[in-house]
């Protein structure tokens, strides 16, 4: 979209004449933000005790199964179309091999069907990485300090048919490891799984962004070194790019591109360049800047809808958010 020149110069043209009421605005908005936009992600612990408010993400809890339940009973009720479940697991019994990943009794499984008893309608994300049954905190499996591709997509796999038999709609690999999106697409075509979606993590960033996420699902204090060898350089938009043609041409339905208002001129190419479902995730650490702001009474709290609505600017179709039961509340 490049601007056309203004025909008539000043006066003719007062740019400010259709802003002067609030029914002249209206007309002249260009984009808008709906409960239809918005993707919730919810914690659920299988910790007792391990619900309540995140210290990081004040505001944000923990949630219990039946916490869960409610949530997606709120969801239905405010329009939201989408909950993302991030599991908070026993610190017990995180291991090497990960193999809790792909137990259909660990807690995001079980959540996946209990949100599906109570609101069967509302759609049904979860993440695929090993990062909450990791028991080093990385995505994927750790051999002498290198972190495996080809082993962590196998694992990868196992995850996504247990997560697709439990019911889930959307498969959210966030993991980054190469080759991924074809396997599990696969997979999932082979075992009877044709019409689950996959949401790519695909322009995933290696961000300090995601700082209290990893509080919240309990992986802070365990990560050994970083995530650069697979999440993407922050300097790099071309890279980005090459991973969401990558995950389109594999099979992907929907694209994400992660943190996201730090990287909204990536949003703005993925969605001009591939035309395709694509959504942003408003991370922990986005979600910490601006509560944190407003509750020291720094920034009011109608920047939270003025955050969203830059994604829809950006090309997006849909954000994940924390505020998202909070906005859709307000629109509603
Ligand atoms: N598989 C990990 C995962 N899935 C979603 C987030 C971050 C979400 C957020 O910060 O809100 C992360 C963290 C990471 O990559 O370290």
């Amino acid at each position: 979209m490049s601007p056309s020149p203004i025909a008539a110069p000043f006066p003719a043209t007062r740019l400010r004449r259709l802003r002067r009421t609030p029914a002249l605005r209206a007309m002249v908005t260009e984009v808008t933000l709906t409960p239809a936009n918005l993707i919730w992600p919810i914690f659920v612990t299988e910790i007792a005790g391990g619900e309540g408010e995140i210290p990081s993400m004040p505001g944000v809890e923990r949630l219990t199964l039946e916490g869960a339940k409610r949530a997606a009973e709120t969801a239905m009720r405010l329009g939201i179309p989408a909950i993302c479940i991030f599991p908070h697991s026993d610190p017990d019994l995180k291991t090497e091999s990960c193999e809790r990943a792909w137990d259909p009794e660990n807690i995001g499984n079980r959540a996946i069907r209990a949100i599906k008893q109570v609101a069967p309608e509302l759609a049904v994300m979860t993440d695929i990485a090993l990062d909450p049954y990791n028991a080093n905190g990385h995505d994927g499996l750790v051999r002498d300090g290198v972190i495996l591709n080809d082993e962590t997509v196998e694992a990868l796999g196992r995850m996504a048919l247990v997560q697709a038999e439990a019911g889930a709609d959307i498969l959210g690999p966030s993991d980054m490891m190469d080759g991924r999106i074809g396997a599990l697409r696969g997979l999932l075509e082979a075992n009877g799984h044709k019409d689950v979606a996959i949401l790519s993590y695909a322009a995933k960033f290696a961000s300090g962004f995601y700082g209290p996420f990893r509080d919240a699902v309990g992986a802070s204090g365990r990560l050994v070194g970083d995530k650069k060898t697979y999440q993407v350089n922050p300097a790099n938009r071309e890279e980005a790019m090459r991973c969401v043609a990558r995950d389109l041409s594999e099979g992907a339905d929907m694209v994400m591109v992660k943190p996201g208002m730090p990287y909204l001129d990536i949003c703005r190419m993925v969605k001009d360049q591939f035309a395709a479902p694509t959504f942003a995730y408003q991370v922990s650490g986005e979600y910490a800047m601006i509560e944190g702001a407003i509750r020291n009474g720094w920034l009011s709290r109608e920047v939270v809808a003025e955050s969203l609505l830059a994604f829809r600017r950006a090309g997006c179709d849909g954000i994940l958010s924390y505020y998202a039961p909070q906005v859709a509340e307000r629109l509603a």
